[in-house]
């Protein structure tokens, strides 16, 4: 199968290599265009813009930072809709909001593409392990087409139905990891603060009921203050944002995710925004150090 991506930052790289891994023939597209260079040495080709890309495969997939980004691949000069059209599809895995998803998904449609929005659950390691969690909606026979695709990249994939829906699926699911790491951060803080272990108080989270995978793998390496981007704050500030939106819209009291959302922010205009979203531990752990002051 030969496919299209766009977008070769942390995810899209992983994801791009793993495909190729699987022998499927890619062609690659980064912004910043010397970044398409190792995918090459993996064996892909490289299109000069998204709509070379598209010009060239029946199916492309887009990994980009925000709905920004995705919807200027899109519309803008050399993008995507110069050369979509009937028997093609686009794929879109980055996590925006539903509006986003939506206006792409109108415009593919009109020039006679087909369209699914395709957000993943998971980060650098699942990415390169193929183990991410798919939430599709859109066009299902689209999304069938791209199973063979979906099955190297995850270890599971929803289909959500309607477009708008992967993306209101993606953005509840990072509202609450938003969240947990502000508790986790929160519970970091006031151990160490308190006289505790701050590693013993790990210990026991990870034997007790609310023991998960995103404490284990953070935690060790935040009391080491190593924040090395597996998913950048600044996504997960974004994620939060988008979710408090969808919140609005729908009228749901979120204050746990509001305030989540603020540290996200602090961290951000601390300059901690392309550190790892487990870096929000130096905002919370701030805000210890001068309660004792
Ligand atoms: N990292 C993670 O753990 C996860 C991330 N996600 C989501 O996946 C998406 C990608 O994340 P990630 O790979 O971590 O992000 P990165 O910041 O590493 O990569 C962002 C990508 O978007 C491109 N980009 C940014 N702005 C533009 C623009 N205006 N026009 C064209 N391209 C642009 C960048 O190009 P350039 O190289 O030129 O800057 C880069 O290829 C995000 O939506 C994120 O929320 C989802 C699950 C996990
Ligand atoms: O969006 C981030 C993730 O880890 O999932």
């Amino acid at each position: 199968m030969e496919v299209g991506f766009l977008g070769l930052g942390i995810m899209g790289k992983a994801m791009a290599a793993n495909l190729l891994r699987h022998g499927f023939r890619v062609t690659v597209w980064n912004r910043t265009l010397s970044k398409c260079q190792e995918l090459v040495a993996l064996g892909a080709a490289v299109g000069e813009t998204p709509a070379d890309v598209v010009a060239k495969c029946r199916y492309t997939i887009a990994m980009l930072s925000d709905p920004s980004a995705a919807l200027s691949v899109v519309f803008d000069k050399d993008g995507v809709l110069e050369q979509i059209g009937e028997g093609k599809g686009y794929v879109d895995m980055s996590t925006v909001d539903a509006a986003t998803s939506c206006k792409i998904s109108e415009a593919i449609k009109q020039k006679g593409g087909v369209f699914v929005e395709a957000p993943v659950s998971g980060s650098k390691k699942p990415a390169e392990d193929g183990q991410l969690v798919i939430l599709a909606a859109g066009d299902k026979v689209l999304y069938d087409d791209m199973v063979p695709a979906f099955d190297v990249l995850g270890k599971k994939s929803f289909f959500l139905g309607e477009i708008g829906n992967g993306a209101k699926m993606k953005l509840v699911v990072n509202m609450i990891m938003g969240s947990m790491m502000n508790a986790l951060s929160e519970g970091l803080s006031l151990a160490d603060n308190s006289g505790l272990s701050p590693q013993t108080l790990l210990d026991v989270l990870d034997l007790g009921a609310i023991a998960n995978p995103m404490f284990k793998l953070k935690g060790p390496s935040m009391l080491q203050g190593s924040y090395n981007p597996a998913f950048p704050l600044k996504h997960q500030q974004k994620d939060m944002r988008l979710a408090l939106s969808l919140g609005d819209e729908n009228a749901v009291s979120m204050p746990v995710a509001a305030a989540s959302n603020e540290a996200f922010k602090k961290a951000r205009s601390l300059g901690l925004g392309d550190l790892d979203f487990s870096a929000v531990y130096e905002v919370l752990k701030g805000a210890g150090d001068s309660g004792k002051a």
